[in-house]
């Protein structure tokens, strides 16, 4: 059986079958780090319809659309930091469930990324803008949903277009370039790990990332 190569950084927490779904980059080493820091981002998306995304009105990643999240701070489990980040910079709750981790290196910076990403299917709650964020719904495309069988494809689409009508598309062009990799992972359902390094001009110089097999 083919055996997969984790990149430094990135670790199994449970011991889940794997299967790689993307890597590439003009770097052929991956970036040095010293040491790691905790953070996390957390989405609720609706009925594989539309997601929320925040737009960061300032600091790192200002400019950029993403999930909601930040560093988990001393104390406080990953869970409980990405139910605060979402409450503090969407103003909402939801039952979030863990459904990756994805580890990031910037040329240069002081600590890498350790990123939880959570997911869940419904919120309670007002969602609100605050001074870092702006949050929005998207619909999520086709191309990032897994395909549907001959059976679902009538009703799902028409439950999608009826949650989804009128707002625009996912815009992968002001995200972070590694979204794209993982983004339809998390749509599908499969737990997912991955590795991403950037330059100093947030440009992603190699990535690598992997999932739970589809369903066939
Ligand atoms: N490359 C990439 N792709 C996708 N998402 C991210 C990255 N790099 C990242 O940092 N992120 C995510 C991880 C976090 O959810 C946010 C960064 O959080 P931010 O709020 O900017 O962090 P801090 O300001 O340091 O944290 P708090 O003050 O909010 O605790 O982006």
């Amino acid at each position: 059986m083919h055996t997969l190569h984790l990149p430094p950084g990135v670790e199994l927490q449970h011991n889940i079958s794997l299967v790689e779904t993307a890597n590439g980059g003009a770097s052929e080493q991956w970036v040095d780090y010293k040491k790691v820091k905790f953070y996390t981002n957390a989405f609720v998306i609706i009925n594989d319809a539309k997601v929320l995304l925040g737009y960061k009105k300032r600091g790192f990643g200002q400019g950029l659309w993403n999930g909601f999240g930040g560093k988990v701070d001393p104390g406080e489990t990953s869970i409980q930091a990405a139910q605060r980040e979402l409450e503090e910079e969407a103003g909402i709750n939801a039952p979030l469930e863990h459904c990756g981790v994805l580890f990031f290196v910037v040329d240069g910076a002081d600590a890498a990324f350790n990123i939880d990403v959570y997911r869940a299917n419904e919120y309670t709650g007002t969602i609100t803008e605050t001074d870092e964020m702006r949050p929005a719904w998207f619909s999520i495309q086709k191309e990032m949903l897994p395909p549907v069988n001959s059976h679902t494809t009538a009703d799902c689409s028409s439950t999608s277009d009826k949650h989804a009508e009128g707002l625009p598309p996912i815009p992968l062009g002001q995200m972070w370039a590694d979204d794209e990799f993982w983004m339809p992972l998390m749509f599908s359902g499969r737990p997912f790990v991955g590795r991403a390094d950037f330059d100093a001009d947030s440009k992603m110089l190699k990535w690598w990332f992997a999932a739970t097999p589809a369903e066939s």
